[in-house]
């Protein structure tokens, strides 16, 4: 027992050592880190080709960019779509200063931003593997994704990819519409009733109700269960994100996140219950008899098909379990979100949308035939989509030396883009870039911009979003169903204010006037 808490001892005095010397390179790079430097560390990095401009950040600097937020002008509201400017102001004014490629550091190494349609073309059609998801990005959100499809690369991601991504193939998804179209009634349902109470017109805050359905629709769809058993798990979900955003994972001083602090006890309190609450849904399901060959079914079959130890083939299950809820919820519910902000403070388009749906499916029951047609429909997501891109950037990692145009990038250089840069820049999308105006989508993406492959709101190349085709089934549908029974207008509750929490999305949500048509 004595020498235990020896060993606890030596082991918390180690620890404490490495984060505090992390401390020291950090706090060495905010102070001592000058352009020289930086462009010596470069070279020595092997970062050479036509010179990207230089750009010093040290973390101070950036923190302090990172917390300047602009407001919207709240008059503007229906207009002032520059989340950009809004979000990432200190990537908008470098643009502007140096241009569409250039090299910042976090105070750590150097990242390389890219906004040049050239290179990101090679970047977006490039098939290699060799870029793949960023290992700082697999540290810090370690504690939510694991070692599941999202974070991994190389074979472990091109295994998992293998099982995982033909249960959201196009043909799958059609055969969930009933089952989405079933989950949008509760939400009918409640709307429907305020509204009787609220005297005609209800005043509705929308986000929770949004969750709520895509949480069942991913519970249902993908683990057989509904929404009150997933309920558990994506609440858990949303407070690891917030413990993960606030731990001292975030601050990157290596060492601090094994330390035993309140915000690492809390992550790790939360880490622990969802990977207990997925066990037990697979529990269920290994019980039953007679269930869907469904997402859970073919992740059981690929672990017991695997060479795995027993220990690895439950972190394989856990694993990319947790990637689908997390990745199918809240990014749909906030598409969602965004998608009836804008029809509510566009009526000329709601009208025009609601028209079409009501032409197409007089019924109220649309099928896979009808969606399709929705072509109207379809524009306005994809307009919402390009303004408010829930993934609003994206970042690669080379894997090992790669060339990008005459740019060499060394092994360990991580690049990024930021879409709602890319997507609302007036050279490529029009003078009126940062305008809500579907219509630029009459001829698909290849006609609403001069560089399609800037458009990417699921992501690209080989880790482009494997839930696309299920994300835009469930848009459709629920906007659908909602525009044939009711009209909307904003709220004078609302206020415009994007922001980044892992995804973009309204910081105090979005309240709409609802009224029965
Ligand atoms: C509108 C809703 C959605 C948006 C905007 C979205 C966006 C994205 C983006 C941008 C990526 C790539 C991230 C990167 O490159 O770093 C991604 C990846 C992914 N998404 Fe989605 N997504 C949505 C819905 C879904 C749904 C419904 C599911 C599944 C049920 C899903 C599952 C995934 C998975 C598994 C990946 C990782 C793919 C890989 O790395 O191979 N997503 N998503």
């Amino acid at each position: 027992m004595e020498e235990l808490k020896f060993d606890a001892a030596k082991i918390f005095i180690a620890v404490a050592f490495l984060a505090f010397a992390g401390l020291l390179v950090r706090l060495y790079n905010a102070l001592v880190l000058k352009p020289d430097r930086l462009r010596s560390a470069l070279r020595k990095q092997g970062i050479t080709g036509p010179p990207p401009t230089l750009l010093l950040g040290n973390i101070w600097e950036i923190k302090k960019a990172l917390s300047t937020k602009v407001k919207a002008p709240a008059r503007e509201i229906p207009v002032y779509h520059n989340c950009a400017a809004l979000i990432t102001p200190f990537f908008e004014q470098w643009r502007k200063q140096y241009g569409d490629l250039f090299v910042f550091s976090l105070g750590t190494s150097p990242k390389i931003f890219i906004n040049e349609p050239g290179i990101l073309r090679e970047i977006t059609t490039c098939t290699s593997l060799d870029f793949g998801k960023p290992s700082a990005q697999q540290k810090e959100f370690g504690p939510l994704l694991g070692q599941g499809i999202i974070s991994s690369n190389g074979a472990t991601w091109a295994r998992q990819s293998k099982i995982l991504a033909p249960e959201f193939y196009m043909e799958k998804v059609k055969g969930m519409i009933n089952l989405i179209i079933e989950s949008t009634t509760p939400l009918l349902n409640s709307w429907k009733s305020r509204i009787e109470t609220e005297g005609g017109v209800a005043d509705i805050h929308i986000d929770d109700y949004l969750r709520s359905f895509s949480g069942d629709v991913i519970s249902r769809a993908c683990f057989g269960s509904n929404y009150a058993q997933g309920e558990k798990i994506f609440l858990k979900l949303r407070d690891l994100i917030g413990a993960v955003s606030t731990s001292s994972m975030s601050t990157g001083i290596p060492g601090l996140r094994y330390l035993p602090t309140r915000s690492n006890r809390e992550r790790w309190r939360l880490q622990k219950e969802i990977h207990s609450l997925i066990l037990e849904v697979v529990k269920e399901r290994q019980k039953a008899s007679n269930h869907e060959k469904d997402f859970l079914h073919m992740v059981l079959e690929g672990a017991k098909n695997s060479d795995l130890s027993q220990e690895a083939t439950e972190s394989f299950i856990v694993d990319n379990c947790k990637n689908i809820y997390l990745a199918g919820y809240e990014t749909t519910a906030i598409s969602a979100t965004w998608c009836l902000m804008l029809l509510a403070s566009n009526q000329e388009w709601q009208d025009r949308v609601r028209a079409e749906v009501l032409d197409i499916c007089p019924c109220g029951t649309p099928d896979a035939d009808m969606l399709r047609k929705m072509k109207q429909l379809t524009m306005v997501i994809h307009e919402s989509l390009r303004l408010y891109p829930p993934v609003p950037m994206l970042s690669r990692e080379a894997l090992k030396d790669m060339k990008l145009g005459d740019i060499n990038i060394p092994k360990g250089v991580d690049i990024w883009t930021v879409l709602s840069i890319s997507q609302t820049d007036p050279e490529i999308w029009g003078p009126d870039a940062l305008k809500f105006n579907p219509a630029r989508f009459a001829n698909g993406i290849k006609g609403a911009c001069s560089h399609p492959h800037l458009y990417m709101p699921f992501g690209f190349g080989p880790r482009v979003c494997v839930g696309q085709h299920l994300a835009m089934v469930e848009l459709k549908i629920l906007i659908a169903l909602l525009l044939s029974n009711f009209s909307f207008s904003l709220s004078p509750k609302y206020k415009h204010a994007p922001t980044i929490s892992m995804v973009l999305k309204p910081e105090n949500g979005v309240d709409l006037l609802v009224k029965k048509l």
